[in-house]
């Protein structure tokens, strides 16, 4: 894909997250990998309002070279692109539920959302880390989200939000998607007598064959 294009689609789906309540107001970022470096959206944009020949241009080595000034979260998704090399796009957001999940799971263990639809195993896979808290942009972040990707596909930042990587930024956004629906699931049905999840068996028969 060329850049242009690159841009174009960072906008739209950015777009469509916010149209449909993944992101209010400012929150939230997104990373997609280029041939030649990297595009971010700006600090302080909204996800709805993106204009694509003002997103933040990065080069191979993470520094500023056009576009506004980029997401105060560099260090966030420098981590997970070096931690996933096959991953193409990184989109962070405040989603409510998956963040109601990131302020409810002890911090550096995983989160709890049991396995219960294919979806969420196929989308998200086994694991879902949850790191420790750190405020919003602080590079000290780096090596406990990388130690994160590195084990999963997604993670949470605790008491912030979910971070979600993919091989293509329609991937990454639809992951996304994938895990705020099962974080919505998970607290609708937490005690709630009864609930039958996936068993071992069945998740690792999905992860077999579409992981
Ligand atoms: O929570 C935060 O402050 C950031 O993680 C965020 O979501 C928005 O920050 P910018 O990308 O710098 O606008
Ligand atoms: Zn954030």
């Amino acid at each position: 894909m060329s850049e242009d294009a690159a841009r174009t689609q960072l906008a739209e789906l950015a777009k469509s997250l916010f149209d449909r309540g993944y992101s209010v107001g400012t929150a939230g970022n997104i990373c997609v990998r280029l041939a030649d470096g990297y595009l971010m959206t700006p600090t302080n944009s909204c996800l709805g309002r993106l204009v694509p020949a003002r997103l933040s241009k990065l080069g191979p080595d993470w520094a500023h070279l056009s576009g506004d000034k980029p997401s105060k979260e560099v260090f966030l998704h420098r981590a997970v692109l070096d931690a996933r090399p096959e991953a193409g796009a990184v989109v962070h957001l405040h989603s409510t539920y998956a963040t109601a999940i990131s302020c409810l799971t002890p911090e550096g263990e995983d989160a709890k959302i049991p396995p219960l639809t294919p979806y969420f195993v196929m989308r998200i896979g086994r694991r879902l880390p949850c790191v420790p808290y750190y405020r919003p942009g602080d590079a000290a972040m780096e090596p406990a989200v990388h130690e994160a990707a590195r084990a999963a596909k997604a993670l949470l930042l605790a008491n912030h939000g979910p971070v979600v990587s993919g091989a293509t930024l329609a991937d990454a956004v639809h992951a996304a998607e994938e895990l705020e629906e099962a974080a919505r699931l998970a607290l609708l049905l937490r005690g709630v007598p009864g609930v039958r999840a996936l068993d071992a068996a069945q998740v690792d028969d999905l992860l077999k064959t579409f992981g």
